[in-house]
């Protein structure tokens, strides 16, 4: 039985500190998609006010609630899933960068925070790391949100995959300087859990970086599906994922792992 699922990446340049003018590409950019019939769209990582980390405090959303009245309407209007990026959340707590999602029905689905937060860029300075875990189902399928520099830790991932995640989100404001990383680092990811990874970056450029662009669809044999340039644009792809069980009983190293000793 084929579970195919249509896919797009919204792959936006992000206005530095500018909502109202994010949210607005945002939602022209889902317009579009739609063109394309996706069953789930995707956002990349902070797309509401981009890395403008030394004002996020005044620019964070409180309890993300603006960005979830924005985007369980689009879902709701679109009849589309959403992983809708992340954004900056502010709580009690403080501010966390937030996966969202919100199904069709304009339901909230989860809320995944970035668990390791990157010092290169700061993040420790003005963000709060999560400590819960980036599982979630839509239509009764397994998946996980993981957000940019979480992709460099493969244990984190992993402990998603052996709890049943057959497609990993990856979200992400990931810099042009290293993009041979992002592109081995999320093929690997795919290779090893055997699973699809969808990976949502923005385009454009900050005061401080240049972004990557290059969203990816790879499969769970680590084959590149669909692949964006580094400009703004909208990668839309379709996975199988049957596709997932046949690659697992062809070498089947969820089988022949050893956790007893590591
Ligand atoms: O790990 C990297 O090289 C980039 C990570 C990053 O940009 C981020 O997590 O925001």
């Amino acid at each position: 039985m084929t579970v195919s699922i249509k896919i797009s990446c919204i792959q936006m340049d992000i206005a530095f500190g500018l909502l109202e003018k994010n949210f607005e590409k945002a939602n022209h950019l889902m317009e579009k998609a739609m063109e394309h019939r996706p069953n789930i769209i995707v956002l990349p990582e902070l797309w509401t006010t981009g890395y403008d980390l030394t004002r996020l405090d005044e620019l964070a959303d409180e309890y993300a609630e603006k960005s979830l009245t924005f985007l369980k309407e689009k879902a709701k209007q679109f009849q589309v899933h959403l992983v809708g990026g992340s954004v900056a959340n502010k709580t009690d707590e403080g501010v966390f960068n937030t996966l969202l999602v919100i199904d069709k029905n304009g339901e909230l689905v989860h809320q995944y925070s970035k668990l390791h937060l990157f010092k290169l860029m700061d993040e420790h300075l003005y963000l709060s790391a999560g400590k819960e875990k980036g599982l979630f189902t839509l239509d009764n399928q397994f998946f996980a949100g993981m957000i940019c520099y979480d992709i460099r830790f493969p244990e984190w991932i992993r402990s998603h995959t052996t709890e049943g995640a057959e497609t990993l989100f990856v979200v992400a404001e990931w810099p042009l300087a290293r993009l041979s990383h992002w592109r081995s680092l999320l093929i690997a990811r795919a290779i090893e859990n055997q699973c699809y990874v969808i990976a949502c970056n923005r385009s454009g450029a900050d005061p401080n970086n240049v972004f990557a662009g290059h969203s990816m669809i790879i499969d769970p044999w680590g084959d590149v599906v669909a692949e964006a340039s580094e400009a703004e644009e909208i990668l839309t792809g379709e996975i199988d994922l049957e596709k997932v069980k046949e690659v697992r009983s062809m070498i089947p190293i969820f089988a022949d792992r050893r956790p007893e000793l590591y």
